[in-house]
């Protein structure tokens, strides 16, 4: 088995960046949104000029954001990959598309209307992120949702080539049964912390649940 896309989400300091830096992690993503793992994006700049993450991709995570938004992070941050974790229009991605060359994921909570949501952001996207669907949370509950629905999810994603990323709640207690469901990739930021910061142990448990799933199968 292939091991599946690794991220590690909601660096918040420095000593964060240092941690998944080292990590086996893909992928990197800094939250730009509403939340307590918000980070501006020159003290980002200022960490990845200490802290070597050149080997991860970075993803900055917005909810609904602004051109201004975007605009402030994208012209000081080498950004890979974009993560829409808002419910932000197809037109709203179109047009930074125009602009932006790298990646783009959609962020999609569970729930029974996903798989027409996945169909109706398939031209715009190239990959999407599934996360657990929370009242008055975009992202970074802790919480993960039915995974009875992942195969369907990763079913689909495959019929339009596009990547698709299992989020909400992924933890080193709950990780060896997602990944039996093989999927393309694995988003974690609560299941990675202690205290709110990101946890070298935790860290470390995860990839060697990863390390033995694609060891055994
Ligand atoms: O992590 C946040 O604080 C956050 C805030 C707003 C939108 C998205 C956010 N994070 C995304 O949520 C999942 C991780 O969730 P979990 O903490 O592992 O349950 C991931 O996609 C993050 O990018």
């Amino acid at each position: 088995m292939h091991k599946p896309l690794l991220k590690y989400c909601g660096i918040r300091s420095e000593a964060d960046l240092e941690i998944v830096a080292e990590s086996a992690a893909d992928f990197i993503g800094f939250i730009f949104a509403n939340s307590k793992r918000r980070v501006e994006p020159g003290k980002v700049r200022e960490w990845l000029k200490i802290v070597d993450a050149s080997s991860k991709k970075l993803v900055a995570v917005f909810v609904n954001p602004s051109q201004a938004e975007l605009h402030d992070v994208l012209s000081v941050l080498p950004i890979d990959v974009i993560q829409f974790h808002g419910n932000e229009r197809i037109e709203d991605i179109m047009r930074v598309k125009e602009k932006f060359s790298g990646t783009i994921w959609k962020a999609l909570h569970h729930h029974p209307e996903t798989i027409d949501e996945m169909n109706d952001y398939k031209d715009v996207v190239d990959g999407y992120v599934i996360d657990s669907r929370m009242k008055n949370q975009w992202g970074g509950t802790g919480i993960s949702f039915d995974w009875n629905a992942v195969p369907n999810y990763l079913e689909i994603a495959t019929t339009y080539e596009k990547v698709c990323f299992i989020a909400g709640g992924v933890n080193e207690q709950n990780i060896d049964r997602l990944l039996t469901l093989k999927p393309h990739g694995i988003d974690l930021s609560s299941g990675i912390e202690m205290n709110d910061k990101k946890s070298k142990k935790k860290i470390k448990l995860i990839e060697e649940r990863m390390l033995q799933h694609v060891n055994l199968s």
